[in-house]
């Protein structure tokens, strides 16, 4: 398989990383206007570091956009000459729709929006696709690609908002709660390094537990409360202070801000 990204900054490096890592291409073209971020992938095999979008469309079948909203317009535009009935047209894009990117390189062409996260680096994303008509035909390849680098999902296009908050945001979110965790263990006399190891493995058991044994995370608190114990006495504090309603009110604040990106 032929895969250009066009735009290697956080995400679109975090994607060629993990292609890398599976060797999962035949051929890499990263397009970048400034190449610095993907240097270090200079003597991979079969990757080619450029500044010539064009280049990297004509020379691959299929293409990653991995822009900011502000500038994939342009972009779009300036290589949609060079973009077939064969391509498969991938963006990353928060908040720009399908219909959009049909307008620009027209409805003909295969189209998949994909929502992955920054764990696509190491083959752990949660990635959600939505594809215009033509583009349902390469659905299966695209959960080729991205099932090698974490997981997928097929979602309707109204979903993929939300999905962004939960998924590519969600990333943020986890990341803000291990630190608050550390704060709270080095505030219990742990060493920095020893507070973010603690908070990092605990983690990441919890989230082994739920996906290994399929239970409810309720189930599980209930296994950790001992009664009258102090699991219970620190998550009925957390829930005074709002933990819950802060976080989906965060949830909710997210995804009413991507729904204004939508229509800017
Ligand atoms: N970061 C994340 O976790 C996630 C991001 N997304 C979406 O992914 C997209 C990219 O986000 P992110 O990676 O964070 O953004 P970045 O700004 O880090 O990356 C975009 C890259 O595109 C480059 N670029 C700009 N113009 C051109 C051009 N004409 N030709 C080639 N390259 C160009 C930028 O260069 P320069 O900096 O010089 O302008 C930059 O390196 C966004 O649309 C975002 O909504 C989706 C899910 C998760
Ligand atoms: O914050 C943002 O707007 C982008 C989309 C999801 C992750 N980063």
């Amino acid at each position: 398989m032929k895969i250009a990204i066009i735009g290697t900054g956080n995400l679109g490096s975090s994607i060629a990383k993990g292609l890398i890592k599976n060797k999962s291409f035949t051929s890499l073209y990263l397009s970048d206007k400034n190449t610095a971020a993907v240097s270090a992938f200079s003597d991979e095999d079969y990757v080619t570091i450029t500044s010539d979008n064009e280049l990297a469309v004509k020379e691959s079948e299929v293409l990653i956009f991995a822009l900011q909203p502000r500038h994939i317009d342009k972009v779009l535009e300036s290589v949609s000459e060079s973009i077939t009935n064969d391509h498969v047209v991938m963006s990353v894009a928060a908040g720009f729709e399908i219909s959009r990117i049909e307008s620009i390189i027209g409805d003909d062409k295969n189209i998949i929006r994909v929502m992955p996260n920054t764990a696509i680096s190491i083959g752990k994303s949660m990635t959600c696709l939505s594809a215009n008509v033509k583009g349902q035909e390469k659905m299966d390849l695209a959960k080729k690609i991205f099932n090698q680098l974490g997981a997928t999902m097929v979602i309707p296009e109204e979903q993929i908002q939300a999905a962004t908050v939960i998924c590519a945001s969600g990333i943020a979110f986890w990341m803000r709660l291990v630190r608050a965790t550390t704060q709270g263990a080095i505030q219990l006399g742990f060493e920095a390094h020893e507070a973010h190891q603690l908070a990092v493995q605990t983690c990441f058991g919890s989230a082994s537990l739920l996906t290994e044994s399929g239970r409810h995370p309720e189930q599980e608190i209930d296994r950790v409360t001992t009664p009258s114990g102090c699991t219970i006495e620190g998550l009925n504090a957390m829930e005074h202070q709002g933990l819950s309603s802060a976080l989906i009110q965060g949830i909710v604040a997210s995804f009413e801000k991507i729904n204004q990106l939508k229509k800017s």
